[in-house]
């Protein structure tokens, strides 16, 4: 009788998912028994011992590695919402899926260590080549299974609680509110942007980055920066690291085998940003021996992850992830954002009246709040992002057999999910080949179809971007009105100027129209000569 009573029955909610669980567990070995072989999936057949990669090789191949974006389109077109690029040597087959249904269901049966197939040139560079500094916490980027779950634990609270990261508001906007004044005296005669102003977004991104993930300021934005200085060091080893990963890996993987040039080079920079993150780290952890707070709240980022990990390299791996994959997704974003506004001169008359009426003066300091009432920005980038997405794709290697498209697919296969594709296809989104911002904003159900999954810019779920916080914030900064704080020291000239960007300047493109490309990230390919003018309203 005693032991009958210890015995908890099970409430109606827990049988009723137990039940759905086995349903579905049945419906799963019932779709897998009647699927199609995985080898029956459409797609571009290899040859003997070349398989497909040949199709990236110079001269010879089809394709280069930078018309990605457009092969992913060729391929829906050519075989449909289901195509595999299989024969790719030293690597495991692509299988690219335009079904935002699917991709949710992918998503949704991840687990709690999802896979995302990316970087064995970076996995190879931590667990083997660096295996004495990363050991066996070596951070998120490129790093799978428990030692991804373990370290991802560890540092993510301070970096997506919104409450934690507001607190950045003030630094970043410090950063930005120089970086205008900086794009104001760049102006040549006509007004315009130099034609490396790419660049100037590069510098601007690492500065922020900087602040937050190694607590100092690099003096990315001093005008005079020499081409041996340690920002121009840092932000061309990022964009070395990540721009070779698509020639590094797509084509054939020859630095599996042994050192070859690039692989070399990749190694060398790498040693650089591990040396620069460490010395940085080093010098936070003093400032903390010496600061005399105990209250979470006065405290950094750094100073945070410092305090709960008292290894050192916990923080400089993070830091080293952060800036690896934080500096050219922003910077690539925010060309790409820039760019549109300045080609669309509605969008941006819409953007500047909400921010004349979320800022009636000007002269106050951008605070949360603001933020949260500037809908039409967020819109605006978020229709960005679903028409042009920054990074093109995301993946996941499957851990388990899955159904796809009616396909039986096996584990291990990595599966593209194209959401720069997905993103603009009219079974998902009403009106794709609009650019509408508005239909981001709350809608009456069924008014427009908006599929969840089709537009993804972050990815989702339990790997999702742990900089998207960031990322956000640091673009709805920089739309929005930054007012000047006199406690950045580089500034102190401009003590009484106030800096607005589409709150007080018009932006402007008077050049031939740039075509979008992927370097890693997919943006406009050309110079950005901005026309910035001042507005007299
Ligand atoms: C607009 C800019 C950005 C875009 C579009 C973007 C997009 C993405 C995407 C699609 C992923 C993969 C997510 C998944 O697998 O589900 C990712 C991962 C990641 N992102 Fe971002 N990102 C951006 C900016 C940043 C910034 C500024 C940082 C750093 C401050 C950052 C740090 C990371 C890190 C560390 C990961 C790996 C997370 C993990 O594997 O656990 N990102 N990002």
């Amino acid at each position: 009788m005693v032991a009958f009573s210890c015995v908890r029955m099970p409430n109606r909610a827990v049988l009723r998912q137990l039940q759905y669980r086995h349903r579905s567990q049945i419906a799963f070995a019932e779709s897998i028994t009647e699927a199609k072989p995985y080898s029956e999936v459409p797609g571009p057949k290899p040859i003997p011992i070349l398989g497909n990669t040949w199709r990236l090789l110079p001269i010879i191949g089809q394709y280069q590695v930078s018309d990605v974006a457009k092969l992913s389109g060729i391929f829906y077109q050519e075989y449909g919402k289901i195509v595999k690029l299989s024969g790719l040597v030293g690597r495991p087959d692509l299988l690219f899926v335009y079904d935002a249904d699917e991709i949710e269901k992918v998503y949704r049966q991840e687990g709690p260590t999802p896979f995302r197939p990316s970087m064995p040139c970076l996995v190879k560079y931590k667990g083997e080549v660096r295996k004495d500094f990363f050991g066996d916490l070596p951070g998120v980027v490129g790093v799978h299974g428990e030692p991804w779950r373990e370290f991802r634990t560890k540092v993510q609270k301070p970096l997506l609680q919104l409450q934690t990261v507001k607190k950045y508001i003030e630094p970043i906007e410090e950063v930005t509110e120089f970086f205008i004044q900086r794009m104001m005296e760049m102006r040549d005669r006509n007004e315009e942007m130099p034609d490396d102003f790419d660049n100037e977004i590069h510098k601007w991104s690492l500065e922020c980055i900087g602040r937050v993930s190694l607590d100092v300021r690099l003096g990315c934005l001093d005008p005079n920066l020499r081409s041996d200085s340690e920002p121009l060091k840092i932000i061309n080893a990022a964009k070395f690291a990540l721009r070779n990963i698509a020639i590094l890996e797509l084509k054939f993987p020859f630095w599996r085998y042994f050192p070859t040039t690039i692989w070399t080079k990749y190694v060398k920079n790498m040693d650089y940003f591990v040396e620069i993150c460490m010395k940085y780290i080093n010098e936070a952890l003093d400032r903390l021996k010496t600061k005399n707070t105990t209250c979470e709240k006065d405290l950094s980022l750094i100073e945070r992850i410092l305090k709960s990990e008292p290894n050192p390299k916990t923080a400089a791996i993070l830091a080293l992830d952060l800036i690896l994959v934080g500096i050219d997704t922003i910077s690539m974003a925010v060309c790409s954002i820039l760019y549109q506004l300045a080609t669309r001169p509605e969008e941006q008359q819409k953007l500047y009246e909400e921010l004349k009426r979320v800022l009636p003066d000007p002269n106050v300091k951008l605070t949360a709040a603001h933020l949260d009432e500037m809908v039409y920005l967020k819109c605006f980038v978020k229709e960005v992002f679903r028409v042009y997405s920054t990074v093109i794709g995301n993946g996941r290697t499957l851990q388990n057999d899955t159904v796809i498209q009616g396909y039986h697919i096996p584990k291990g296969v990595q599966v593209v999910f194209p959401t720069l594709i997905t993103g603009s296809m009219e079974e998902y989104v009403s009106k794709a080949d609009v650019f509408n911002p508005e239909r981001w904003m709350k809608r009456k159900e069924n008014e427009q179809k908006l599929h969840p999954f089709a537009s993804l810019p972050y990815g989702y779920g339990a790997r999702m971007c742990l900089g998207r916080r960031f990322a956000d914030l640091e673009i709805q900064i920089l739309l929005a009105k930054v007012s000047f704080n006199a406690s950045f020291s580089v500034v102190k000239y401009y003590k009484q100027l106030q800096f607005q960007l589409i709150r007080s300047y018009k932006l402007e493109f008077h050049h031939d129209p740039l075509e979008y490309k992927v370097t890693f990230m997919y943006a406009p390919d050309g110079d950005l000569k901005f026309k910035v003018t001042k507005r007299n309203d």
